[in-house]
């Protein structure tokens, strides 16, 4: 996907939100590795506390240089356009002090706040795109605000009813597998409550969301999509659970008939196999641990996560915050997902662009 950015020919560098996630987690060390890694194609903003960046960017490199801004200063002039020979930040700063591998829920909301700037920044037009680094869920509904994750927070703070995470990654093999997308029919739910929160309306508003977006946003001409069925074995004919036959089948035939190439309900057991995936641009699980774990067996740490049907890009990483990588110091955790998640943002931009252009 990053192959993306050494082709691409449109106008000068993109201008991405990067969130730079839990302070205490390795979201700092990635967001500033990825956004030095790509400076030359990309000028990626960094949101979070400037001070902590700056002394985590000097212990990385002492050549990386941080400009740092302030949101009133954003607000009133934009972003500056600053050369690739530094990381632009926005300041927002986090109420406690941060110690590496070890969570506070003081800064709970600093880290809010980072995704309201973003957000913020989208809509007036100071970016193309936001990337986010890993937070941590618990730290913020410890702060006192209910949050189950960027997904649900974005789809709120933008006012859209309906959004659809799908995660993304070229697999590690074979070496011919088309790149692997998953897209969740649930989000973060506890698994007592999945069955119950399937719907075929809803489901079919899922469907139309995974076809309008990998069209609008990943230029997919007919995006082929297999949905696998909620239960073993796709119900078995009923005898294992009826929400296959009453649910899931009618949202699938429902949506074939508005033009959409979804086909199942497969059972989800065999449904990753290349025989199937070859020939297909998504898969449609229904719950977070029925697809997550072999997209990320299949791709762990250069996947991305996307979500889909909101009105900006929001891309992110496929892992989380390690607070034990960030605990033993600088230099362990792999930041490939997180230039994956920036890079594909880009991507993304481009696609509405270009699409908008085609018009
Ligand atoms: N995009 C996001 O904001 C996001 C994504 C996933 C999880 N999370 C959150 O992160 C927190 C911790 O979650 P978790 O412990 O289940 O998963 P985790 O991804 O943080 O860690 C799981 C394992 O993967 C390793 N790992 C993770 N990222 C790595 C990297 N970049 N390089 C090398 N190794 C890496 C860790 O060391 C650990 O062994 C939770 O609060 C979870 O909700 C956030
Ligand atoms: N479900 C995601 C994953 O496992 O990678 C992760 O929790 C991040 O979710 P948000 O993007 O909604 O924060």
């Amino acid at each position: 996907m990053s192959a993306h950015l050494q082709t691409r020919r449109r106008g000068a560098r993109p201008v991405i939100a990067v969130t730079t996630g839990e302070p205490a987690g390795i979201g700092p060390e990635i967001a500033i590795r990825a956004a030095w890694a790509l400076r030359d194609q990309v000028h990626c903003v960094l949101l979070g506390d400037a001070a902590f960046l700056a002394m985590t960017a000097a212990d990385i490199d002492p050549a990386i240089r941080i400009s740092s801004l302030s949101m009133m200063a954003v607000r009133n002039a934009g972003v500056p356009h600053f050369g690739p020979d530094r990381i632009t930040v926005i300041d927002i700063p986090v109420s406690a002090h941060v110690r590496p591998g070890v969570l506070d829920k003081e800064n709970g909301r600093a880290v809010l706040a980072t995704l309201d700037a973003a957000i913020e920044g989208v809509q007036a037009g100071w970016f193309e795109a936001v990337a986010t680094a890993p937070l941590q869920k618990s730290t913020i509904n410890d702060a006192g605000v209910p949050f189950s994750g960027h997904t649900e927070y974005f789809a709120d703070k933008t006012g859209t009813r309906q959004v659809v995470m799908m995660l993304a990654g070229q697999p590690f093999a074979p070496a011919d597998a088309p790149p692997l997308r998953v897209a969740l029919a649930t989000t973060h739910l506890p698994l007592k409550d999945v069955a119950g929160a399937l719907t075929q309306a809803g489901l079919g508003d899922i469907l139309d969301i995974i076809d309008h977006d990998l069209k609008t946003k990943f230029g997919i001409a007919q995006p082929r999509i297999l949905v696998a069925g909620l239960n073993p074995h796709a119900g078995e004919n009923g005898y294992l659970g009826r929400e296959d036959i009453d649910v899931v089948q009618p949202a699938i035939a429902a949506a074939q008939a508005r033009g959409i190439a979804a086909t199942g309900p497969y059972p989800a057991d065999t449904l990753f196999q290349h025989k199937y995936l070859k020939d297909a641009d998504c898969v449609l699980a229904m719950y977070h641990d029925q697809g997550l774990p072999v997209l990320k067996y299949a791709t762990f740490g250069r996947g991305v996560n996307i979500t889909l049907g909101l009105p900006l890009i929001r891309t992110s990483v496929d892992h989380g915050t390690a607070l034990d990588l960030a605990a033993r110091g600088l230099g362990h955790a792999n930041s490939d997902s997180m230039i994956e998640a920036i890079a594909t943002a880009v991507a993304m931009a481009d696609a509405v662009h270009a699409a908008r252009t085609n018009q």
